[in-house]
């Protein structure tokens, strides 16, 4: 049977669901309504959480998987075990293609992405599936290269 649970106890488990459940309520979300909450569980064993945040000008948005990461980074967090994210539809929603580049950066592509539904169910995915033939920090070439590569 394929791993649910990807190296989680089941209280890790239990936490990331509720508190990616819990993060929709500090969404801010008055124009799509759509609420989405995030929750991070760092290497060191704390726990970030975040919503989404919108604008009246729509565009400058940000949702709630970069805002828990955002949080986390300037916190000095550095490694992930699991990230969750929660909304309000069945079946569950998946991090946007902006989000999926924003925790590669920082992120083991083995890392398992949480994604519950109104009830509480979830998929799971790694970041390398839900990201494949990703283009990471690794990606771009060392900065002695990119100084000859920009006399050529
Ligand atoms: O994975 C997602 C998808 C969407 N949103 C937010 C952006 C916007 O505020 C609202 C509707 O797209 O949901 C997230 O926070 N995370
Ligand atoms: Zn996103």
């Amino acid at each position: 049977m394929a791993d649910l649970t990807h190296g989680l106890s089941t209280a890790e488990l239990t936490e990331l669901t509720n508190r990616s459940i819990a993060a929709k309520e500090t969404a801010y979300c008055p124009y799509s309504k759509f609420r989405v909450g995030c929750a991070i569980l760092c290497n060191d064993g704390t726990w970030i959480t975040g919503g989404n945040v919108e604008n009246a000008s729509y565009p400058v948005g940000i949702c709630a998987e970069r805002t828990a990461l955002v949080k986390a980074i300037s916190e000095g967090k550095r490694g992930f075990r699991a990230l969750g994210v929660a909304t309000d539809v069945k079946p569950p929603s998946s991090p946007c293609g902006m989000c999926r580049q924003f925790i590669r950066e920082f992120a083991d592509l083995n890392m398992p992405i949480f994604m519950y539904d109104i009830d509480g169910g979830y998929e799971v995915m790694t970041l390398g599936q839900l990201l494949p033939m990703s283009f990471g920090p690794d990606s771009l070439p060392p900065p002695s290269e990119m100084a000859k590569l920009s006399k050529e």
